[in-house]
């Protein structure tokens, strides 16, 4: 997403609530959800038993709340990222997304229509056109190339070999793995595997991808390639994404907003400029003072917009809004302002001090 339209879908003031202005044009709304695990799991929504703490509601109930009056709203072409500790509900709120897993009560809207109500069918239609997603393990078929592994979903939809191939190769190239095509899963490394898996998700065409912990499994340097080549995707295919991770620096890095969940429940919904300088209680603050600003926030996060180039400064001035802070450093150094843009396009201005600020602490330049 770019920074203007970063700006216009900013939520409003109190972002534990997440919701985007009305007009803006939305992927997935979702209102009050909850998942309870265990026998009966009705009676617990909405009553003062759902506040016990996880281990006594066990030995009381049976249940175990794993998502707890989820709200919130994902906009087209956004990167909507859900973050939390191990345990927290990520998984499960996005498998309820896609109806893996069924939510008990709540609502949940996709497309314009209500993922609740759709029957067998209208379900199966949806996660072969609308909705894909794109697991921590892979799960490619050992004994499939990696073309065969990528048009399996089609094959499976019945749709024609000459068609699948074509489909098969046009993905192939938009996630790097031309002359792989006939390689086997065992023959790949981490990295390779899961741009096969990203591939075979971007093979149906959707128009939502859910991604849960699809780069834990990779070591340092190769996962922080494939947040970038994520990046990349969203822009070149404009797909929403709904991105799951335990790593608030991945969240940061990648997320237009991020959702930072704790026992079920969303605590707090913002950028990462919001998350990090208006965190909303002391549990976000203490996840994220540690964070290192410079490699997560970007000149489009802390940028005043506007379109107009600032006096002074030339093309030797000028930044990507999806340039790191860190890299921004050099274009600081004449002390002079910095143009912010986005494919060439001006999209906001940036003052030196605003820049270390960000990086060494103090607020931010309020982006009304
Ligand atoms: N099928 C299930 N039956 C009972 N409890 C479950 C089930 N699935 C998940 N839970 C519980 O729901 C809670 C949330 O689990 P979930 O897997 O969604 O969390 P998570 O944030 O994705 O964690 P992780 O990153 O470890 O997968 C946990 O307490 C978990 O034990």
């Amino acid at each position: 997403m770019s920074i203007d339209q970063r700006a216009a879908t900013t939520p409003p003031p109190d972002p534990a609530h997440g919701l985007l202005p009305e007009g803006t044009e939305t992927a997935i709304r979702c209102r009050g959800l909850w998942k309870v695990f265990g026998p009966r799991p009705e009676r617990i929504v909405g009553s003062p038993d759902a506040d016990l703490s996880r281990v006594e509601l066990l030995e009381r109930t049976g249940c175990v709340v794993a998502c707890q009056e989820v709200t919130f709203d994902v906009g087209v072409g956004e990167i909507f990222v859900v973050m939390g500790l191990s345990g927290s509900g990520k998984s499960t709120l996005v498998r309820c997304l896609s109806r893996l897993i069924e939510p008990t009560a709540g609502s949940v809207e996709i497309a314009g229509g209500s993922l609740l109500d759709a029957d067998a069918a209208q379900l199966r239609e949806l996660r072969r056109h609308t909705i894909s997603m794109v697991f921590q393990h892979f799960g490619l078929l050992p004994n499939r190339n990696v073309r065969d592994n990528i048009a399996y979903g089609l094959e499976i939809q019945g749709v024609d070999r000459a068609t699948r191939r074509g489909k098969a190769e046009e993905v192939i190239e938009l996630v790097g793995l031309q002359g792989f095509a006939d390689r086997f899963p065992d023959e790949l490394s981490g990295g390779m595997k899961q741009r096969v898996g990203l591939a075979r998700a971007l093979a149906n065409d959707p128009d939502i991808l859910l991604l849960d912990e699809p780069f834990s499994a990779l070591d340092p340097l190769i996962r922080a390639e494939m947040q970038e080549e994520a990046i990349r995707l969203q822009r070149e295919l404009g797909v929403t994404m709904v991105f799951i991770t335990h790593d608030l620096q991945e969240a940061l890095r990648l997320g237009d907003r991020v959702a930072v969940m704790r026992d079920g429940e969303v605590v707090q919904i913002g950028t990462a400029a919001q998350l990090l300088e208006r965190p909303a209680d002391h549990y976000v603050r203490d996840f994220t003072k540690e964070v290192p600003r410079a490699l997560v926030l970007t000149a489009g996060d802390i940028a005043t917009p506007t379109d107009e180039a600032r006096p002074g400064t030339t093309p030797a001035l000028e930044v990507e809004a999806t340039t790191l802070l860190r890299d921004c450093i050099p274009a600081i150094a004449g002390d002079r302002p910095i143009t912010v843009t986005d494919d060439g396009r001006i999209v906001g201005s940036l003052e030196p001090q605003a820049v270390l600020a960000a990086i060494y602490g103090g607020s931010l330049p309020d982006p009304s």
